[in-house]
């Protein structure tokens, strides 16, 4: 990211920290003003001020709100001086367990914020995650191996079937080459779990609202799309889900010092 912009006293930075890259989100007061991906930082990198050349102004700092699912990438920031890192002990949802990912936590809070609850947050990162809530409590969801993982896995796992590239389309359902096969066996399983989830969702809340978030969200709103048409009209995409959650967690704790 390049340092032109103005720093204001009210600028502030998140960083949510995901199992493939950082999300960075730039705000100033409650606007967000710029948010952009980046890799994750090497281990080498051994003190904040090496790896934030470009988010300082001077030798001010701006506030840091982190959230991060992966501990080593966290521990690469422990010694930026305005630091806040997010635990899930100050996400206000009721009914959380311990090991609820933070991200979880705060793109289901963001959704609550800024849609309404009940709402089932669809994160299709990394992993491929369901969260959703209902009276401000987390009722609960699913996780597994997002769409390129499962990718990767097939390829990592197999002597020879390794794909290059996703369609931008759905591909045929009965494929007769290996490309498309594979295409076909992971694109559809992922399409109709996500369907399943969401009817099995809006049953129990038939006014819910549904979020798509998350690196996969295009692509698999496009073939949603193109499989369920209907159902597809249904749901909300927003990649900055986390940064409302991020938001509304800086709001709080301001207003209760
Ligand atoms: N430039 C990119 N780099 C990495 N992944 C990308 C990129 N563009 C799109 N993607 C897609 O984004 C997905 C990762 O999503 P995202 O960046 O939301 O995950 P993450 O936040 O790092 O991981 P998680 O939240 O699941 O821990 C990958 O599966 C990939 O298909
Ligand atoms: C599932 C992921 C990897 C998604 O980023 C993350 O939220 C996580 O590590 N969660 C911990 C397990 C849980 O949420 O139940
Ligand atoms: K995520």
């Amino acid at each position: 990211m390049s340092a032109l912009f103005y720093v204001l006293e009210s600028n502030w930075l998140t960083l949510a920290i995901g199992n493939s890259r950082l999300h960075w989100a730039l705000f100033a007061g409650e606007s967000l003003l710029k948010n952009w991906d980046a890799p994750h930082l090497l281990a080498s990198c051994s003190n904040w001020a090496e790896l934030s050349v470009n988010i300082t102004n001077g030798d001010r700092p701006l506030p840091l709100f982190l959230a991060s699912v992966v501990p080593s990438q966290t521990a690469l920031w422990q010694t930026y001086p305005n630091l806040q890192i997010i635990t899930l002990d100050k996400v206000p949802i009721k009914g959380t367990y311990p090991t609820l990912g933070i991200d979880r936590a705060l793109a289901l809070w963001g959704a609550i914020e800024t849609y309404s609850i009940p709402v089932l947050v669809i994160d299709a990162g990394t992993a491929l995650t369901f969260t959703g809530a209902s009276n401000f409590s987390l009722v609960g969801g699913a996780i597994l191996p997002g769409l390129s993982l499962q990718f990767q896995s097939l390829g990592q796992k197999t002597a020879g079937l390794s794909i290059e590239e996703l369609p931008a389309q759905l591909p045929p359902r009965f494929a007769t080459n290996t490309t498309q096969a594979i295409q076909s066996g992971i694109i559809y399983t992922i399409i109709a779990s996500l369907c399943d989830y969401i009817q099995s969702w809006l049953q129990q809340y038939p006014n819910s609202k549904v979020v798509l978030t998350g690196g996969d969200r295009t692509i698999l709103l496009n073939y949603l799309s193109n499989y369920s048409p209907q159902l597809a009209t249904k749901i909300i995409v927003d990649g900055n889900l986390i940064f409302w959650g991020v938001r509304s967690y800086r709001k709080l704790y301001r207003a209760s010092g």
